[in-house]
């Protein structure tokens, strides 16, 4: 067993109605959420960012995450996490791993809730979680109760689930059958 991973279930709440921001994140939180994932810019919107280490480190001391600080690591507040489009080759992640607390495999194109996982990006989950037995490994994109299973067993331990948590009927037991699947997973590792 993985002695400090965690599961930790983060609803998009892209998917949510964003007029009712406050009452939808709430709710959401209410119901088991461990954090919220918020996208703050997109591939759409941003198609090109310039990225390295300098802008790891830059980050690293400027920002502070909202839910990193109210819902997670509260001893170490800041964090960074690096992200990639199902497109880019993991490689291009694993420079930026000794500088980021987590990384983040996403499994559908960025820009919108309800597209189809891809299982194929368990691959590069599964990989990262052979290296790096103690890193925070995210997916995100068409996750819910019937790909779940494939994101835990490769390896993956935070969930970020739009459509499928923030429109089920229970909020409370979809989030709660995510992170049991995943937190079995996380034993056997
Ligand atoms: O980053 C995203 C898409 O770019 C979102 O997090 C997306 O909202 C996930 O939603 P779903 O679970 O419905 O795929």
């Amino acid at each position: 067993m993985s002695r400090n991973l965690r599961a930790l279930i983060g609803p998009s709440i892209l998917n949510a109605d964003l007029s009712k921001l406050h009452e939808e994140s709430q709710k959401l939180l209410d119901n088991g959420a461990d954090y919220l994932h918020l996208d703050v810019m997109d591939g759409h919107f941003v198609p090109n960012l310039t990225f390295g280490h300098p802008v790891v480190k830059c980050l690293r001391s400027k920002i502070k995450s909202a839910f990193f600080e109210t819902h997670m690591m509260v001893s170490k507040p800041e964090q960074v996490g690096v992200a990639i489009k199902p497109g880019t080759p993991v490689s291009e992640v694993e420079k930026y791993i000794s500088l980021s607390d987590m990384v983040l495999i996403m499994t559908v194109e960025p820009g919108f809730g309800g597209q189809k996982f891809m299982e194929d990006q368990m691959l590069k989950v599964k990989y990262l979680r052979d290296q790096y037995p103690e890193l925070n490994i995210e997916v995100d994109g068409g996750v819910g109760p019937a790909t779940i299973g494939c994101c835990a067993n490769a390896g993956a331990n935070m969930i970020v689930s739009g459509t499928a948590v923030i429109g089920a009927a229970d909020q409370a037991e979809t989030i709660k059958l995510l992170r049991k699947t995943v937190q079995e997973a996380i034993y056997k590792l």
